[in-house]
């Protein structure tokens, strides 16, 4: 198993009497890119500020490459870049000469991997520009940038995507894509978008009211909005679980007479007729009722798409 990059173990935020962040576990692994999808107040910004040390923990821990954030903040953060407010740019200076300025304040920063940055995130053309000309994108690049200047392998962006258009949305993406794949740099990203989280992300972590609803890959998260959950009751039931084993379908949960699988609609009598060749005795064939993570989070949301 891959070791995580980052990794939350029972985090909680309680400021006064107040719940913010209740019991939030997770690995985040190297080269994915990791959405916290949730709606407003959800508790994504104050995960992400006690990821990079803004903003203690109340319990647990956080480790990145292993160094706890607690205990090794310096050896922690090392490996962290991150935008959570806006980043903070000189509108006086040129690109370049903003880069410059920071790289001073890091360790290790050579010429050569500003020139490097620059290109990765396409800013080569106007770099030499005043910032006061720029785009929100190409702000936002160059802030990216800045965040990537010391080569972290965790890279931590609040709402990265907020206020660009789409083509500015789209390039964020792209460039954060091509981060994971070719740097190998894991990138967590916080949206209350879902649409947007499915085409930027690996896996994505739902948050409501400070929990930690689920984390799915955006593989099974898009594939399930076709599924459905069936419980079959049957007899008997061992004889069942060996039949799906035998037609490659996972069975999530097994009970007294009953077992559950997800299915897709044209599915389910391919899996009827089997048990029923098998000589299984069907009692009952119910859809289980459980949601999938899209309707879980429409319902969070109140059931815009967005
Ligand atoms: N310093 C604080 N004191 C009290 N409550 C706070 C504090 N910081 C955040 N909260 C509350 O914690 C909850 C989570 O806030 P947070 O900013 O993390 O949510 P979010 O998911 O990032 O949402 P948004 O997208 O609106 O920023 C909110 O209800 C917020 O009001």
């Amino acid at each position: 198993m891959m070791e995580p990059v980052c990794r939350l173990d029972h985090v909680s935020k309680i400021i006064g009497s107040k719940t913010i962040i209740e019991d939030i576990s997770l690995d985040i692994y190297p080269g994915e890119v990791f959405g916290l999808l949730g709606p407003n107040g959800a508790g994504k910004t104050t995960t992400m500020r006690m990821m990079v040390g803004l903003m203690s923990m109340s319990k647990g821990n956080i480790l990145i490459q292993g160094h706890s954030i607690r205990d090794h903040f310096e050896q922690a953060i090392a490996h962290v870049g991150a935008i959570i407010e806006q980043p903070q740019l000189y509108n006086y200076l040129t690109g370049y000469e903003n880069l410059i300025h920071f790289a001073r304040m890091a360790e290790h920063v050579t010429d050569d991997r500003i020139e490097e940055i620059v290109e990765l995130v396409g800013l080569a053309d106007r770099i030499d520009d005043k910032v006061k000309t720029y785009s929100l994108g190409m702000r936002q690049r160059l802030g990216l940038a800045q965040a990537l200047l010391h080569s972290p392998s965790l890279l931590i962006l609040d709402e990265p995507t907020n206020g660009l258009d789409p083509a500015g949305i789209r390039e964020i993406r792209n460039y954060l894509r091509r981060l994971a794949q070719e740097e190998g740099v894991s990138v967590v990203v916080s949206s209350h978008l879902l649409a947007e989280m499915q085409l930027m992300c690996d896996r994505i972590a739902i948050i409501d009211k400070g929990k930690l609803l689920d984390v799915q890959s955006v593989e099974t998260f898009l594939n399930s909005a076709h599924q459905h959950m069936i419980t079959f009751t049957v007899d008997p039931l061992h004889q069942a679980v060996q039949v799906m084993e035998d037609h490659a379908v996972p069975v999530r949960h097994v009970t007294d007479h009953e077992f559950k699988v997800m299915l897709e609609k044209e599915q389910i009598p391919d899996v009827v007729q089997h048990l029923v060749q098998a000589k299984v005795k069907i009692y009952g064939i119910r859809p289980a009722g459980e949601k999938t993570l899209e309707e879980r989070f429409l319902e969070m949301t109140g059931g815009k798409a967005q």
